[in-house]
């Protein structure tokens, strides 16, 4: 979405006239973090002393996404985590609906085949949690790509050094046993219930990513260091390279900050980003609420014909008369 679309608000530090800011403006401003879309103007004044002004979209809310079944041609992504399923305490505790997998494999045959999991989870945790499920996935960030279900895994980045792996679990393990998930191409370290934790381990894990040339991902309640060459942006826009998926409009629901990358894969294919949970600062366009409000909005398709299927067959019959 282009910043003209939106509503801006100003936070003056001062009055006057406005000139422009200039080079260095946001250093000069002296804040401990600015928002990656902010804008910086300089004012003068009444004495004509120069202040500077913090210009950041506003955080009004953003619409409900149109019901599904009236998108046409529509490829859908789905992160995992607190988007198809509740978060919990533990990576390993999640509940997973037992409604969740036959959801998924319905509307992909709804949509053709349009369907994909993007995740920050490794394949191999997701194909533990929902089964040997029927749909294209791409787990650890990108990391791991899968056109198609039963295809080969492509790995589309490098093993994580040992150099990272090693120094992160023995700082997991000598601050409060945090809980360390190893994957492919990363390592995610999860502080829930040691917030205190997050500030040393975030300037650990830059530390090790900027040494290694990896880089770091700041999800929620948890800090990952994974190898470049992919991210939910990157899967998003390989998808949409395959036969099945090219000229679709694209929608990627997700809640976290690791999403954003594929929200604005999204907008560059013609679609969008729905933001799922909290309003906050986001690339998406649209929004819903919880979990639920995402299986509610993903059934809502389910009664469009899948092509070249019957009533009968969707439902699980033979499509041959019974009697
Ligand atoms: O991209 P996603 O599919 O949403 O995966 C993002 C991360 O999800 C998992 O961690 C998050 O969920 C856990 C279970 O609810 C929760 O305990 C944790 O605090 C969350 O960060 C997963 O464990 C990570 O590997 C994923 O990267």
């Amino acid at each position: 979405m282009a910043f003209a679309d939106r509503h801006f608000n100003w936070r003056p530090l001062g009055g006057g006239r406005i000139v422009d800011a200039g080079a260095g403006a946001i250093d000069r401003l002296g804040l401990a973090s600015v928002p990656d879309d902010a804008k910086v103007r300089a004012m003068t004044d009444e004495s004509e002393g120069l202040k500077l002004a913090l210009h950041t979209p506003a955080q009004g809310d953003l619409p409900q996404p149109p019901p599904l079944r009236t998108l046409a041609q529509t490829a859908i992504f789905l992160d995992f985590d607190g988007t198809l399923v509740d978060i919990a305490a533990r990576p390993d505790a999640v509940e997973v609906a037992h409604t969740l997998p036959a959801l998924i494999e319905r509307l992909d045959a709804v949509l053709g085949g349009r369907v994909a999991l993007v995740s920050g989870r490794a394949l191999a945790a997701l194909d533990g949690m929902l089964g040997p499920l029927d749909v294209a996935m791409a787990g650890s960030h990108g990391g791991e790509f899968r056109p198609a279900a039963g295809d080969e895994v492509h790995p589309l980045a490098d093993p994580l050094p040992e150099g990272i792996a090693g120094p992160l679990a023995r700082f997991a393990r000598d601050n409060g046993d945090l809980i360390v998930e190893r994957k492919p191409f990363s390592m995610a370290v999860h502080y829930r219930g040691h917030a205190g934790m997050r500030e040393p381990l975030l300037a650990m894990a830059r530390d090790l990513a900027e040494d290694h040339g990896a880089g770091v991902k700041d999800g929620k309640m948890v800090v990952e260091v994974v190898m470049p060459g992919s991210d939910k942006g990157s899967a998003v826009a390989k998808f949409m390279e395959m036969p099945l998926f090219a000229g679709a409009t694209p929608y990627f629901v997700g809640d976290d900050v690791t999403d954003e990358d594929a929200f604005r894969a999204v907008e560059r294919f013609g679609g969008g980003g729905i933001l799922v949970g909290a309003m906050r600062r986001t690339a998406a366009r649209w929004r819903l609420d919880d979990v639920r409000a995402v299986h509610a909005w993903l059934s809502d398709a389910l009664e469009l014909a899948p092509p070249g299927k019957t009533d009968d067959e969707m439902a699980g019959g033979s499509g041959e008369p019974t009697g």
